[in-house]
């Protein structure tokens, strides 16, 4: 089974590009976000450590996201508790998904972590995919969203790897910036490849 890592920072377009890999091109996705929103949602495993550390953001029984993100954007002590809370969950419902997977045979698979460089994930990876797009589009898309200030969206930033750091590392860029025809089209390609065994070309920066 092979393994195609999608990452790419804040409001790079990789949810789309999942999506487009779960449904348009039937891959199965194993989402990290997602897991980590099913932990923190009500009877989510992470809410009674969450509470613990971080009292005041569950709320009704589920964590209040926005809430918890004012708090450990900006402290790096708060964001390395809630990173030890959640990552071993997260690491373990993937290794559910590979298993079963494998069990199943199927021929390629798609890991969604925001964090996969940060977190040294290519090692389980055998191409890593990153999405990207001009920094100032980046900026306007995240900037859209309900609740978002610029002070905010640098603080995340200043907690990822910068964009180009990640292109140079990465077996193959998705550009998400020209529109969703042609992030599509790059995307299939490289799942083609991936499948043939065509790829990768390595990428050596990252194996050193
Ligand atoms: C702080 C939280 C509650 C904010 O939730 P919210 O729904 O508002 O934002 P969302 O999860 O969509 O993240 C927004 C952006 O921040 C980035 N981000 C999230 N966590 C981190 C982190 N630990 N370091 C750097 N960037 C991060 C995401 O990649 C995304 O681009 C949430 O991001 C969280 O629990 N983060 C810690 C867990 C984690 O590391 N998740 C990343 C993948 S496992
Ligand atoms: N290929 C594309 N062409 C045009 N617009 C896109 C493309 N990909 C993403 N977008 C738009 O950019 C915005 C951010 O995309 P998306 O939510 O997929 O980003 P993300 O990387 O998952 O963000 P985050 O890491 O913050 O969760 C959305 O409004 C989406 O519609």
């Amino acid at each position: 089974m092979k393994i195609l890592g999608l990452t790419g920072s804040i409001g790079m377009g990789k949810s789309t590009a999942a999506a487009m890999l779960r449904r348009l091109l039937r891959v199965p996705v194993h989402d990290a976000d997602s897991t980590v929103h099913a932990l923190f949602a009500r009877d989510g495993k992470a809410v009674a450590a969450v509470d613990a550390a971080f009292p005041g953001v569950v709320r009704g029984g589920a964590v209040d996201r926005a809430a918890l993100g004012a708090k450990v954007f900006g402290d790096d002590a708060a964001l390395k508790t809630l990173e030890a809370i959640v990552h071993p969950l997260v690491r373990a419902a993937e290794r559910d998904f590979l298993a079963r997977h494998r069990r199943r045979r199927t021929p390629l698979v798609v890991l969604d972590i925001p964090l996969l460089f940060e977190t040294g994930g290519e090692a389980r990876c055998d191409v890593v995919a990153v999405v990207s797009a001009p920094a100032f589009l980046q900026a306007a898309r995240v900037l859209a969203r309900p609740g978002m200030t610029r002070a905010r969206l640098d603080a995340v930033l200043a907690k990822q790897m910068p964009d180009w750091q990640k292109r140079r590392k990465a077996d193959a860029v998705i550009p998400t910036g020209l529109g969703k025809g042609p992030a599509l089209k790059r995307l299939k390609a490289l799942v083609w490849a991936v499948r043939e065994g065509k790829w990768p070309q390595m990428n050596t920066d990252r194996h050193r």
